[in-house]
């Protein structure tokens, strides 16, 4: 099944305290497998337009697909079900458990409760060995530097094969170099067929995606 995001029509507003539209309504086709840039200038909607692809807040308006999940039509449930089962999410910060070993913060990503504890350990282990961070697997997450936390939240994205990738700034928080390395790690990590949305600053990480979406004041062009 061919698992593009369609997004036909949709905008975010919100009425309370006061009506602010948000994201002006707008119709997108991202194609399963490719990789995309969402740029823009400070407060012009990047987030807001993220959030609504990763299933994590419904648009106010307009129709959203995933394949052929009409994402908009789900309840609470299903939703949290379709982001647990489609969508990896990288932040900023990390979030990482602190007081957690560096594999035991990726297994956290995995969604399957059937599976065995020596398969959830197995398999968070092979995911930190992908982004490099074998010899830390049983390190303290707060030993952790910055770029290796955020390689680590790499990980715990991609433990349980999303489909779909959302990274929201992923680079903010590093500096210059790291955060390079980290782009192209994610790049580079994401499987074939993985869809990458990346939402960012960054020239640097907009060069590396194969489309760039700009969003200027809530009008998305791309
Ligand atoms: N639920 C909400 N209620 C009220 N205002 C909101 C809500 N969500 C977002 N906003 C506002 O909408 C605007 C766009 O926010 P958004 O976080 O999408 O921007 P952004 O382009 O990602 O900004 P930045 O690059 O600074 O993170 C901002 O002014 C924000 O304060």
């Amino acid at each position: 099944m061919v698992l593009n995001v369609v997004l036909d029509g949709v905008g975010f507003a919100v009425q309370e305290p006061t009506s602010v539209r948000i994201l002006e309504p707008c119709s997108l086709d991202i194609e399963a497998g490719s990789s995309t840039a969402i740029v823009g200038p400070s407060g012009a909607g990047k987030s807001t337009l993220a959030s609504i692809i990763g299933a994590l807040q419904p648009p106010s308006e307009g129709r959203y697909r995933y394949g052929s999940v009409e994402v908009t039509a789900l309840g609470r449930r299903d939703l949290a079900a379709f982001r647990g089962r489609e969508v990896g999410f990288i932040f900023q910060n990390a979030h990482l458990i602190d007081e957690r070993a560096a594999w035991h913060n990726v297994a956290l990503g995995i969604v399957d409760s059937q599976l065995a504890a020596d398969e959830v350990e197995d398999r968070s282990r092979a995911a930190l060995a992908s982004v490099g961070l074998s010899r830390v697997a049983d390190r303290e997450a707060s030993y952790l530097s910055g770029g290796e936390r955020q390689r680590v939240a790499i990980a715990r994205a991609l433990v349980k094969s999303p489909s779909l990738v959302l990274a929201d700034e992923p680079t903010g928080a590093l500096d210059q170099r790291t955060g390079r390395d980290v782009l192209e790690l994610l790049h580079a990590t994401c499987a074939v067929g993985t869809t990458l949305v990346v939402v960012t600053h960054d020239e640097r990480a907009a060069a590396l995606a194969g489309r760039v979406i700009q969003v200027v004041d809530g009008v998305v062009h791309g």
